[in-house]
């Protein structure tokens, strides 16, 4: 509640003004039957004036005039706040879920998130915009209308009103299932537009395998989803106006039968009569809106709980008010008894020690599965150790700023992610350059990462936009442009999770030569599964089932450990066979 009252003060002014100009339209609306009502009592006179009823005439086409106008400002105003609150809503939140850890969106689907995003965030808009309209309406135009029909016969506005209460009540009910229908139908189209898109996503796949009848019987079956939730809402749709109309025209039924009796014993003026058959008009539309009312709060409210359960949630990885920003970082880390398990039962990392001192080259290998991904992203805080910690110069990771300490850190994760964009852009992610040898230092990462031909080869050059998570790539260039984003930055540590295992092994060679070669203050961490990436690394670890099994020099490792002994010589066969020499 306290985000809809800090947008409702923020807008007061607006919404004052768009309240405003509602009550200004309602009364013209009330006054309209009045003279409607003096100009057929005039025409029902047998020597009446025609001067008169121009007059009357002026001030009702003067009075429409004025209504079109008021009516277009309070939309504008009411809509515009309401507007300006789903925007609100949606950057706050959109904010939060970007702050919120990797352990959450681990557990938590994405499709999920975004079906909560926007159909709670409209469900709040329409009962912030269309509930203040809705709740000015229903008190002063329902009220007068009422009041006035009352005024001019109690007993004929008695008997007219009866239907009414049944049309709140079908409006609210029918209302209510129109909406559930409306939102099974918005998650069938969810369904069919991610069966589709995942189609397209996988087209190699499907045509490959002889896939196509599989995916099309698929589509097939929640396109029919779809189309059998929207039947139901159009059958509801169906119902709800006739009923409307029904009980609509039995009050007018009323009206004719009794008030026609009233008229013709003199008791009622032909004016009155038909004013009263157009207060029953504007009547419908308040009595409508309080069913409508009740079920756009009911679902508003829902809709603000959980996205006020997004907006409470909290990230795993926390920070004291009072974090550590020191002016320099150089690097160092240190494991110390680090244990990590992402389901908080089965320990994936245990008891990890590890001393990796400033601008020393450390490489992690070991089999699939055994743990290196997960030890690389306790680095930048990704997750946060169960026991133990780790220090960065000395200090507790969970001491620094997050956003400062991921400034001092370059991470290359093992799955190259490119955005829609330039091939630029995919490098220097929105950073500026700065500095005399900032464009020195691009075509530098450029070239290590055997990127210069690719891009001499593109319409251009590094403009060149890459499509949909670089769909226009091979996965080798997917990944080097990953590496160049890694490293185009010089960060004091450099975390790089199999940065070549896209390459053939000449290329890969070439990268990691050059990548030995630059930044040598900084700490570097590679994980590879290919040991002759990892020969110029100062000391090697050798992991297993979430320990660190060994650890020493390339020549260290190769004479003393049979995992990785045998692990070189297979690679050092293949390499062999597919003649890329020794
Ligand atoms: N987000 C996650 N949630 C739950 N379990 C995970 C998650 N990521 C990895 N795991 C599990 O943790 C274990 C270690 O995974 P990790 O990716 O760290 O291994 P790895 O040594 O890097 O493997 P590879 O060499 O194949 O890349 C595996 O059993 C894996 O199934």
């Amino acid at each position: 509640m306290k985000v809809i009252l800090y947008y409702f003060k923020k807008n007061l002014r607006k919404i004052a003004a768009g309240v405003f100009c509602m009550i200004v339209v309602d009364l013209l609306q009330l006054v309209v039957p009045q003279i409607v009502s003096r100009a057929v009592d005039i025409l029902a006179d047998a020597h009446f004036d025609r001067h008169v009823l121009f007059v009357q005439c002026a001030v009702i086409v003067g009075a429409g005039l004025l209504m079109a106008l008021l009516r277009s400002g309070w939309r504008m105003l009411l809509m515009g706040s309401a507007r300006d609150l789903e925007r609100g809503i949606r950057d706050d939140l959109y904010a939060h879920m970007l702050s919120l850890d990797t352990a959450y969106y681990d557990k938590t689907r994405a499709g999920d998130i975004m079906a909560h995003a926007t159909s709670d965030i409209l469900h709040v808009r329409m009962a912030f915009g269309f509930g203040i309209i809705a709740l000015v309406d229903t008190l002063l135009l329902g009220s007068a209308c009422i009041g006035i029909m009352v005024w001019t016969s109690p007993k004929l506005a008695a008997l007219c009103l009866i239907p009414l209460p049944f049309l709140v009540l079908v409006t609210k009910n029918l209302g209510n299932r129109m909406h559930q229908y409306h939102n099974t139908a918005q998650e069938a189209f969810s369904a069919l537009t991610e069966q589709v898109r995942e189609s397209f996503f996988g087209i190699r796949v499907i045509k490959v395998f002889n896939f196509e009848p599989q995916v099309r019987q698929k589509t097939e079956n929640s396109a029919r989803g779809y189309f059998r939730k929207n039947l139901k809402r159009a059958y509801i749709n169906a119902l709800l106006r006739p009923l409307l109309g029904l009980f609509f025209n039995t009050s007018t039924l009323i009206i004719i039968l009794y008030g026609g009796g009233l008229v013709m014993e003199n008791r009622l003026s032909p004016g009155e009569f038909v004013a009263f058959i157009q207060y029953l008009g504007i009547l419908a539309w308040p009595v409508i809106a309080i069913g409508w009312m009740t079920n756009l709060l009911q679902r508003g409210m829902a809709s603000l709980k959980r996205i006020n359960v997004l907006l409470n949630t909290r990230s795993e990885i926390t920070f004291p008010e009072d974090t550590v920003m020191p002016e320099i970082v150089s690097g160092h880390i240190r494991f110390e008894k680090v244990s990590f398990s992402y389901d908080k039962k089965v320990n994936v990392l245990s008891d990890i020690s590890m001393e990796i001192p400033a601008g020393v080259r450390i490489g992690i290998t070991g089999p699939p599965g055994c743990g290196k991904t997960t030890l690389l992203s306790l680095i930048p805080r990704l997750y946060d150790p169960m026991t133990g910690r780790i220090c960065l110069d000395g200090k507790d990771l969970k001491t620094f700023d997050p956003e400062f300490l991921r400034r001092h850190i370059s991470f290359m994760a093992q799955e190259p992610f490119l955005f829609s964009g330039t091939l630029e852009d995919n490098i220097l992610m929105g950073e500026r350059f700065s500095g005399g040898n900032a464009r020195e230092l691009l075509d530098q990462v450029i070239h290590i990462c055997a990127l210069g031909d690719t891009i001499a080869q593109m319409p251009k050059g590094l403009g060149t936009l890459v499509g949909e998570r670089g769909v226009t790539l091979s996965g080798g260039q997917k990944q080097r442009v990953t590496l160049a984003r890694t490293l185009v930055q010089p960060k004091p540590v450099i975390l790089l999770d199999d940065p070549v295992s896209h390459l053939d092994t000449r290329t890969a060679e070439g990268v990691i030569r050059g990548i030995s070669r630059m930044n040598r203050d900084a700490v570097m961490v590679m994980v590879s599964h290919r040991l002759s990436a990892l020969a110029d690394c100062d000391r090697i670890y050798v992991m297993d089932n979430g320990t660190i099994t060994d650890q020493g020099t390339h020549e260290q490792l190769k004479a003393s450990n049979a995992f990785y002994r045998t692990s070189f010589k297979v690679q050092q066969s293949e390499r062999q066979l597919l003649g890329d020499g020794s």
